[in-house]
């Protein structure tokens, strides 16, 4: 099969940069010969003529370029690349721009009924022109990121099967056991940096969705290619298809994984273990972000991984980082400092817990002890509020598990702790009732509600529950994100408190300065970042992180500050650029198109 090796990708992306000429692409691209594996098609001498003096020689030509994503322009090939490329008579006549293909894409969009066909058709275009579908995504990230991605990407799991339409990714299951690199070698580029995988037994808070858990890792690579202008050929999603025990799938004729039970321990480990090494194997260095899965993997595997290979667990720890952010912007407008707040979790599994750890870390570093600390962070989990006396308590829960009696409620347990912020990330809806947010209301002047549970249909509370609750005075955050609200003669603009502020940040840091490890400093420095992006005019409308369409400046932003710590904590492997961030941008893929013929 046809690979584009490591060299050659990195050379295809400064050509598009134009940091390097035709002539030199071509002359490296020459043993590529892609032609060699499609079919060649029939051009005109004039179409020979101009393709030698083609900036790209080495490109497919025909059907074949136009079945290529990565390199297809549709209506906007100009005649004279129709020609050389021999793409004459298989295009409606009329040349289009970038631009006016834009308009047609969001035209179609809006006339869809339901945010699933948008899903479905956004999907497909990713599968037709990828230039295309990153510049319509960029330029409209308010209105599209919600359905590439929560809400409507949860809903694209639930539905998976049925609108499955072209593979994408690498699956991986137990039959695959002893031969995981031929797997991850099949895949088309030998440069990857990124790789999202899951085993998508928590998607989102959706629960199990076995193999149908792909559309996230999917998801999650597109939003790194459109917020940290991660270029799409250097990332993989990658789902682990261990099983499901999800009734509704295995029952299920369409459901697109094994039906069979979940695999667990011993083999379930060792796949995971074939596959860190395979990594390490085909895409040496290359980033792995663990995503979605169940509580009981997700902190072990973590820790059994984080010291050895590049990698982080999302849900953990980039969690903890945009959480901790939205706090540090929240104190801004409350005037409080973090480390005399009082935290009250609704949820103790990977993002809560993941974020009273991030929380500890920065009030310590603001004078506290590990145990003044972590005495900040309460939490009531699916059995009640997590005290001393508790004797089912294990891992992480043990270390907030304070001396204090068991209580009836989350209300009462508010009542009773007086916190200043309420987190919501439970994976249960409308657990922050009215009662709850009154009681908030009348504890705090600005009282602090995040109601992180993801897609909205599990939400803790609306953003109007949270405002009319509070007569206004919420400062609240959401994971999925909802509309503006009128309340009390104010316009407010609930922000979205989600994971994506961090991880293309991160990664994009991580992959400039070739960092072998990811650590929990990078996520506290991104927290910070992210917050010091909030202007005070955002925070007078209520909102507590960037607007969406600033994400990518933000994402640079968080690169290039996790970039320079990985300079500092002595991790980094490619010798440092003079000006770090104007790298970093260098490296951020825009999606435009190249003029193929000079
Ligand atoms: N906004 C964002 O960026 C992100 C949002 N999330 C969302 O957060 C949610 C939780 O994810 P995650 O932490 O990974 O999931 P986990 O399964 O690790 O944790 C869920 C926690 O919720 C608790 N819980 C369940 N039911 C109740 C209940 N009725 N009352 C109180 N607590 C309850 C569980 O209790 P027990 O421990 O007793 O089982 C557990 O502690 C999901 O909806 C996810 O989408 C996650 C990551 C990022
Ligand atoms: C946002 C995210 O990572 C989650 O809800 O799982
Ligand atoms: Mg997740």
């Amino acid at each position: 099969m046809y690979k584009i090796t490591h060299e050659q990708n990195e050379l295809i992306i400064r050509f598009e940069k134009e940091l390097v000429d035709g002539e030199t692409l071509s002359r490296f691209l020459n043993h590529i010969n892609l032609q060699s594996m499609l079919k060649k098609t029939a051009r005109s001498d004039a179409g020979d003529r101009l393709r030698a003096s083609s900036r790209l020689a080495a490109l497919p030509t025909g059907i074949s370029l136009l079945r290529e994503p990565t390199l297809n322009k549709g209506s906007a090939f100009t005649l004279e690349e129709r020609e050389a490329l021999g793409l004459s008579g298989l295009l409606p006549p009329r040349v289009h721009t970038l631009d006016e293909q834009v308009q047609r894409i969001l035209k179609n969009l809006r006339t869809q009924s339901t945010d699933i066909e948008r899903y479905v058709y956004l999907i497909a275009l990713q599968d037709r022109n990828k230039t295309l579908f990153y510049r319509v995504l960029l330029d409209n990230i308010e209105e599209l990121m919600p359905i590439v991605y929560t809400p409507t990407v949860g809903q694209a799991c639930l539905q998976f099967g049925q609108i499955f339409r072209r593979p994408r990714g690498i699956y991986i299951t137990a039959r695959d056991k002893g031969r995981v690199a031929e797997l991850l070698g099949n895949w088309p580029y030998n440069d990857i940096r990124i790789i999202v995988v899951t085993d998508g037994e928590r998607i989102l808070g959706l629960g199990d969705l076995g193999a149908d858990g792909m559309g996230i890792p999917v998801g999650k690579l597109a939003l790194y290619s459109v917020c940290a202008g991660i270029h799409p050929s250097l990332s993989l999603p990658v789902t682990l298809d261990m099983g499901t025990d999800n009734a509704r799938l295995l029952n299920d004729p369409l459901y697109t994984g094994l039906q069979h039970p979940r695999i667990r321990g011993e083999l379930y480990d060792e796949m995971i273990e074939e596959f860190i090494l395979a990594v390490q194997q085909v895409y040496p260095g290359a980033l792995i972000q663990f995503e979605d899965f169940a509580n009981r993997n997700a902190f072990r595997l973590l820790k059994q991984y984080r010291d050895q290979v590049c990698c982080f667990n999302d849900d953990i720890q980039g969690t903890a980082s945009v959480t901790v952010a939205g706090v540090f912007s929240a104190l801004r407008i409350t005037g409080g400092t973090l480390k005399n707040q009082r935290f009250l979790f609704l949820g103790a599994g990977e993002a809560g817990l993941g974020t009273g750890e991030l929380l500890v870390s920065a009030m310590i570093g603001e004078g506290l002890s590990l145990e003044e600390a972590r005495q900040r962070c309460w939490y009531f989990d699916s059995k009640g509020l997590i005290v001393k006396d508790r004797t089912d308590l294990s891992g992480h829960k043990l270390h907030y598990a304070h001396d204090h009696p068991q209580v009836a409620g989350f209300l009462e347990a508010i009542e009773l702790l007086k916190p200043q912020a309420i987190i919501g990330v439970s994976g249960q809806p409308k657990r922050f009732t009215p009662e709850i947010l009154e009681a908030m209301a009348r504890i705090n002047e600005r009282p602090i509600v995040f109601s992180l549970s993801n897609p909205t249909s599990k939400s803790e509370c609306t953003a109007e529950e949270a405002y009319t609750w509070t007569d206004g005075r919420a400062i609240f955050a959401s994971g999925s994100p909802f509309d503006p609200v009128v309340t009390h003669g104010r316009k407010l603009y609930p922000s979205q408190g989600n994971n994506v502020y961090i991880f293309p940040g991160v990664g994009m840091g991580v992959m400039a300065s070739g960092a072998v490890r990811v650590t929990d400093e990078m996520f506290l420095t991104a927290a910070r970042i992210v917050a010091g992006e909030v202007a005070e005019n955002d925070l007078h409308y209520g909102r507590i992180f960037p607007p969406l369409p600033r994400i990518r400046e933000v994402s640079q932003a968080v690169a290039t500050a996790v970039a320079e710590l990985a300079y500092k904590q002595g991790l980094a492997t490619r010798p440092r650029p003079d000006d770090l961030q104007a790298y970093i941008q260098s490296l951020m893929f825009e999606p435009l198109y190249q003029d193929y013929i000079e």
